[in-house]
């Protein structure tokens, strides 16, 4: 099996609240994948259920195991942080070693250890006495420090400044994935891990509406940008979502591209944020 994770037919519900509609998809080894999606729209549901932390329907198998029923034995291979900017202030780093060991089988103190050394962080001070970025630093340190195939983080940087939430990001990639380990990120914070990512996953009201590689999206949506006496033309074409920006009005158009519409302005290539803002939004749902 190449595939890290393989999710079929997924869906869960809290009472009569269906928060993931029925859901299948399969995550390989190696990947960066943004899961992006608007406040409720089932990202830490659908993070939880991956995890065995809430009941769910249908099948989920991540590197063979069932997280219904084999657990303990998938957590040895999984790493999950709902909130990494969270740790308790009154914690000692060296005593949140200790716990690590506890609590992670594949966690490494000697390696975290040799990451902090390369930090200003002290092994006697308590949380509440680092800064922000010195908190990223250890977090980071922690996570290196298990050798798991795959990480699923749920708002990693939440709280933390822009500077702390991009050394975050950097040390992420370069200290811990590789080609054989996958991450999860569920984050708002589409422009800043736009340039990290290989793959983009988008849940709208539950359901997943996007689910593809980040170079693919280039091909499979166009925008066009074009002056406001053409709107009318441009609005009566079947596009994802309409838009003001400097220079112009835009709209974004899933392929292939309507031709008889180049007449009316420029083509572009467009970001992953106001693609973002077109799926959530739902087809044709113009701004203007
Ligand atoms: N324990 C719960 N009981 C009842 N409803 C819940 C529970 N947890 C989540 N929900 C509902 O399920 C839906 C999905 O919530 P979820 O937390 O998965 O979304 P999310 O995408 O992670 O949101 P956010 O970005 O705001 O964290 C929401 O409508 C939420 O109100």
């Amino acid at each position: 099996m190449s595939e890290l994770v393989a999710i079929h037919d997924l869906s869960v519900s809290y009472g009569a609240k269906q928060a993931v509609k029925p859901m299948s998809f399969q995550l390989e080894r190696g990947r960066i994948i943004g899961l992006l999606g608007s406040n409720g729209a089932g990202k830490t549901s659908l993070m939880q259920a991956m995890m065995g932390l809430i009941p769910f329907k249908g099948t989920i198998n991540i590197l063979g195991f069932d997280p219904r029923t084999q657990r303990e034995a998938m957590l040895e291979h999984v790493c999950y942080i709902p909130d990494v900017a969270i740790l308790p202030p009154w914690i000692e780093v060296q005593q949140l070693l200790q716990l690590m060991c506890g609590l992670h089988p594949k966690f490494n103190r000697e390696l975290a250890l040799q990451k902090l050394a390369r930090t200003t962080i002290k092994l006697e001070s308590k949380v509440k006495q680092l800064s922000r970025g010195m908190i990223v630093q250890l977090h980071l340190a922690i996570i290196s420090a298990i050798d798991a195939k795959l990480m699923i983080l749920d708002e990693p940087t939440l709280g933390l400044d822009i500077p702390a939430r991009k050394a975050f990001y950097d040390m992420l990639v370069s200290d811990w994935c590789n080609e054989e380990r996958t991450v999860l990120i569920a984050t708002h914070q589409i422009d800043e891990i736009e340039n990290l990512l290989s793959d983009v996953m988008m849940i709208k009201d539950g359901e997943l509406v996007l689910h593809d590689q980040l170079d693919a999206l280039e091909d499979r949506y166009i925008g066009l940008r074009y002056s406001s006496e053409h709107s009318a033309a441009v609005a009566a074409a079947a596009q994802l979502h309409c838009f003001r920006q400097m220079g112009g009005e835009c709209a974004i158009f899933a392929a292939p591209f309507p031709p008889e519409l180049e007449q009316f302005g420029q083509t572009f290539r467009v970001e992953l944020a106001d693609l973002f803002v077109a799926l959530s939004q739902g087809e044709r749902h113009a701004t203007v």
